[in-house]
């Protein structure tokens, strides 16, 4: 018997950029796509036009496909991506690993995933030449991808020089480079760069672009820059149980983003409510940051304790990311108050705590 739902939650969190709502210009342009009927599969006019707008946003005529969810769009990228006696090489804290619960390993039919160290959830690029030299006999699932995320896991972002050479180490070793964008928009706030620089221009072939943690209430688009790996995705779309019948609501959000500018707008106000919150946090005995702050995400490290007592007191994070330091991610509906309410009981019950060394 499935436990009763959980409550709707009375105050805003800080556990994902998942938990928001949807923002008021997706809701208004489903709204506006709410008329009438329209052609199913993607066969409508806002489809279209939210593709023609994505190939505007990053210059270049690219093929765009629109998914349920990450989990979706990032494993069955990597899936037109490779073969299954092929291995996929990302990073040791990459979504793709730790939280799509086998998902790219299963849509490409057995493909392997080999992991690489790096710092902050960056991949060090000397491991990935040494994944791919270590072994070329016949037994060694061959790498065929390379997959970042940008923004990473760990709420660091890559720039443009670090994507450059990423691209190029892809390119020397014969890669296809992935990114998996679930944050772009906000490494695109940080960065303050254009969407073409930051990605098929640094040699990315296909991008899993997010559209759910930033105000959409469900979507991701699959962007190939390399058009000849799109061949026949749309069928593997459509054998995964991603192709929307309904399309034009999963489309119709991203006109409303990329018109209003709320794209980036959202995600500009997440960053800068992390880089609030990140500098109150550090005022705070006992809390450490333990990742640098580019994006979305605070990464601190704290006494079990504390941790204890600020989720007895209703508050919602994960410790599960990464080395399992506590993440507090802000989102394009996080409100300065919300802030101050995090940072108030934190600050109580920290000081509370028995004068103590941080944990390692
Ligand atoms: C880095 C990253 N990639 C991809 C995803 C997509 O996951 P989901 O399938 O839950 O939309 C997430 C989820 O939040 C994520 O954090
Ligand atoms: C970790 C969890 O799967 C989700 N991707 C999030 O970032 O909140």
């Amino acid at each position: 018997m499935k436990s009763a739902p959980a409550p709707v939650l009375q105050k805003n969190q800080f556990a994902s950029d998942n938990y928001s709502g949807i923002c008021p210009q997706a809701w208004q342009a489903m709204a506006q796509a709410n008329q009438g009927t329209a052609a199913a599969y993607g066969n409508d006019p806002w489809t279209a036009r939210a593709c023609d707008l994505l190939r505007d946003f990053f210059e270049t005529d690219c093929q765009v496909f629109f998914v349920f969810n990450g989990t979706a769009g990032n494993s069955l990228a990597l899936a037109a991506l490779c073969h299954s006696y092929h291995s996929v090489i990302c990073h040791e804290s990459s979504h793709v690993e730790t939280d799509e619960c086998g998902a790219a390993e299963f849509f490409s039919n057995g493909t392997k995933i080999l992991l690489v160290p790096g710092e902050h959830g960056k991949v060090d690029l000397d491991a990935v030449a040494h994944t791919v030299a270590r072994r070329s006999d016949i037994h060694y699932p061959k790498p065929k991808v390379l997959s970042i995320t940008q923004a990473t896991e760990l709420g660091t972002v890559y720039c443009l020089q670090e994507l450059q050479a990423v691209g190029a180490q892809a390119r020397h070793l014969n890669l296809h480079l992935h990114m998996d964008g679930a944050r772009f928009a906000n490494a695109l706030a940080s960065l303050a760069a254009s969407p073409a620089d930051i990605s098929w221009r640094a040699g990315v072939d296909v991008l899993t672009l997010g559209g759910t943690k930033n105000g959409m209430a469900v979507g991701e688009a699959v962007i190939f820059f390399n058009r000849g790996l799109a061949e026949e995705f749309d069928y593997r779309c459509k054998q995964a149980g991603q192709l929307a019948s309904k399309m034009r609501f999963l489309a119709a959000p991203w006109i409303g983003l990329l018109e209003s500018g709320a794209y980036l707008r959202n995600a500009a106000h997440a960053n800068r409510c992390a880089a609030l919150l990140e500098s109150e946090l550090r005022k705070i005995k006992g809390v450490t940051l333990t990742h640098p702050r580019q994006a979305n995400a605070v990464f601190v490290s704290m006494p079990p304790s504390l941790i204890e007592s600020l989720r007895t007191r209703g508050w919602h994070f994960y410790t599960f990311i990464g080395s399992g330091h506590a993440r507090f991610m802000c989102s394009w509906n996080t409100l300065e108050a919300d802030i101050a309410a995090l940072v108030a009981d934190m600050r109580e019950l920290a000081a509370r705590l028995p004068d103590q060394a941080p944990p390692e």
